[in-house]
């Protein structure tokens, strides 16, 4: 038997698990082996190949993620010892539409594939980034003030990676490549909030609209989609006794005269910026956010366009894709319309 190691951190920190040397010498092999089958990280046989080439991890970090699936012990993870080959990734972009070269930092994107399929089903939206399976995130010249991905001088609101849509991811993983600057991802565990019996049977109840977000509207409209109206929903579900949330800051809506909703969600909002702390990753470091378990957001950061930017690889991970089926070409594709998500 493997002894699973979980260090839940201090509080409400997430849970850490540290790459021995050996470990980290095994992951690179693996993923340098996987290298030799895949040209980039949209390349279907990556996601032929992810099951088994997990099966070459090491077996500590393997008992550590399927540990973090299977008990829900923690809202989030940060997985170090990965390192970043911070010459050969070169300048950070400022723009993710770079063509059909191959990605200076494939073997970054093809780990984070690798350690995002020991949780589920890697999937992208069809208006994010172009259905893009590994995203980038870095600040975008134009964006500084939107509640978007590319955005810095804004605040990325707390929010439930993809509320509006109950596709959305269960897990999200974000690798640090560079982040000079130190800019922190908040993140806030469900877990302990001091929510009254009467706020918790409100937010349990379908009294809240959750909206797509700005990147997703955006692009939906070039592309001819139209989300439907999104559905009331409960923000709090599953065990009442340790629910999980979906909530979205920015992009929520109740009715006007919903007084007790609107309540509810105040306290609820007021419990999360409350108890947010800062997870400031640092190169090499993979964050996994239990999307069901915590919200996350960002705070603003300056942007200097100097190719020194802060710069994150994104994942999307679902462990159920079938039940996004419907709004897939095939049983194969992996972008899901956000046209047809609910
Ligand atoms: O930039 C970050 O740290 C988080 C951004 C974010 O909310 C996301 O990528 O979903
Ligand atoms: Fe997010």
């Amino acid at each position: 038997m493997i002894k699973v190691e979980h260090r839940p951190g201090s509080g409400s920190a997430p849970a850490r698990y540290d790459l021995t040397a050996a470990e980290a010498a095994r992951t690179r092999e693996v993923v340098t082996q996987t290298l030799s089958h895949v040209e980039s990280s949209e390349d279907p046989s990556l996601y032929r190949y992810a099951p088994l080439a997990t099966r070459l991890l090491p077996e500590r970090l393997l008992a550590f993620l399927h540990h973090f699936r299977q008990e829900e012990p923690a809202g989030a993870c940060v997985i170090s010892g990965w390192q970043v080959d911070d010459h050969a990734i070169g300048p950070t972009p400022d723009t993710w539409r770079t063509g059909t070269t191959r990605s200076r930092a494939l073997a970054d994107e093809v780990y984070l594939v690798l350690l995002s399929s020991v949780l589920g089903e890697v999937f992208a939206w069809s208006t994010v980034q172009d259905g893009h399976l590994v995203q980038d995130l870095f600040p975008v010249p134009g964006e500084e003030h939107e509640k978007s991905a590319g955005s810095s001088a804004s605040l990325l609101d707390l929010h439930s990676e993809d509320a509006f849509s109950p596709l959305r991811c269960d897990y999200l993983g974000l690798l640090c490549l560079r982040n000079d600057t130190a800019v922190p991802t908040s993140y806030v565990p469900v877990d302990g909030l001091s929510l009254t019996p009467e706020q918790r049977t409100v937010l349990a109840e379908p009294r809240f609209v959750l909206l797509p977000d700005s990147e997703h509207l955006k692009r939906a409209a070039e592309r001819g989609e139209q989300p439907p109206a999104p559905p009331r929903t409960a923000l709090l579900f599953g065990d009442p006794a340790s629910p999980y949330l979906v909530v979205d800051e920015f992009f929520i809506r109740t009715d006007p005269d919903d007084t007790q909703a609107q309540d509810a969600l105040a306290a609820l909002l007021r419990l999360l910026n409350d108890s947010q702390r800062d997870v400031t990753l640092a190169p090499g470091e993979l964050l996994f956010i239990d999307n069901y378990r915590a919200v996350h957001g960002r705070k603003p950061f300056h942007a200097s366009y100097d190719g020194r930017d802060r710069w994150l690889k994104r994942t999307s991970v679902t462990r159920d894709l079938r039940k996004s089926r419907a709004a897939r070409t095939s049983a194969t594709s992996r972008v899901v319309s956000t046209g047809l998500s609910w």
